[in-house]
């Protein structure tokens, strides 16, 4: 019942994400019941971090600056127990981007990495085709997803059509969702920071928060698909939202299409 308990005690979710997203994943956290907090001076990110149910580090439009405030942040977070959720928007796309990623990867225990398969394969060394924001691999995203846990003691996300969720050991996929998501800007950013919001309630099972903040996720948008085909993708982004806040957990035990 994590949804619930997320609409009962509203997590802050502290993000430090990419401009193009900053507004729409504000808004996808409140409508879902969660607490946004966007936040980037060093000056502040250590004590914001440190009270947060979740912190977001998202590399989508990173600047050398930024990524001082993020291993601030990040270290800060694991200092209080606060998970992290690591969306490294673009990674092989450019050797900034891959690096950066890496070395918050390593200056910090993150708990959750969120990334498309192209981004995911760039960190691990598998071979991969980035063109900017966009990624895919030709292999398989279970293997990629497991190594990637493995390598970076987390718990990975990988997205796409299929959604890989996996500690190492237990995988989980998940083929809820909607093309018309690719359509809209930013609903991977969006989704790291509702994976925040579920781990926050649910630290002591990260594998089946993020589980279910991706069914959730994919849920919403297969709703939102279904009243606004007619209309288009502007329209579906409004819905989508609004799903948002009316999916519930029974609709997500109902809908849900996962494999363990
Ligand atoms: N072909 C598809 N069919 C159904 N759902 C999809 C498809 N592609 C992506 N999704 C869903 O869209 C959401 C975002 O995943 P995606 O892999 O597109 O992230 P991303 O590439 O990081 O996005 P962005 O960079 O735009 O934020 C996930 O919930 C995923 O399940
Ligand atoms: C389009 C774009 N460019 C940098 S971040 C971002 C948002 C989607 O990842
Ligand atoms: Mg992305």
């Amino acid at each position: 019942m994590t949804l619930e308990q997320i609409r009962k005690e509203n997590p802050l979710v502290h993000c430090m994400t990419n401009v193009v997203v900053t507004n729409f994943t504000a808004n996808g956290l409140l409508a879902m019941g969660a607490s946004p907090v966007m936040a980037y001076a060093k000056e502040e990110v250590a004590d914001m971090a440190s009270i947060a149910g979740a912190l977001l580090l998202n590399i989508g439009t990173l600047s050398t600056e930024q990524i001082e405030s993020m291993i601030l942040a990040g270290q800060a977070a694991n200092k209080a127990g606060v998970p992290i959720i690591l969306d490294p928007v673009g990674a092989g796309a450019t050797t900034f981007r891959t690096d950066m990623s890496l070395r918050l990867l390593n200056e910090m225990n993150v708990t959750v990495l969120r990334g498309n398969a192209g981004e995911i394969a760039s960190l691990v060394g598998v071979k991969a085709t980035v063109k900017g924001v966009d990624g895919a691999i030709e292999g398989d995203t279970i293997e990629l997803a497991k190594k990637a846990a493995e390598m970076f003691n987390c718990v990975a996300v990988v997205t796409g059509a299929v959604d890989v969720i996996t500690d190492g050991q237990l995988v989980h996929t998940i083929s809820n969702g909607h093309p018309w998501l690719t359509k809209v800007v930013g609903t991977g950013c969006l989704l790291g920071a509702v994976i925040g919001a579920y781990v926050a309630v649910r630290r002591d099972d990260v594998v089946a928060a993020a589980t279910d903040a991706v069914a959730y996720y994919g849920i919403a948008a297969e709703i939102a698909f279904s009243k606004t085909n007619e209309l288009g993708i502007g329209a579906f982004q409004q819905a989508f939202l609004n799903e948002l806040a009316l999916v519930t957990d029974e609709k997500v035990d109902q809908l849900q299409r996962a494999e363990v």
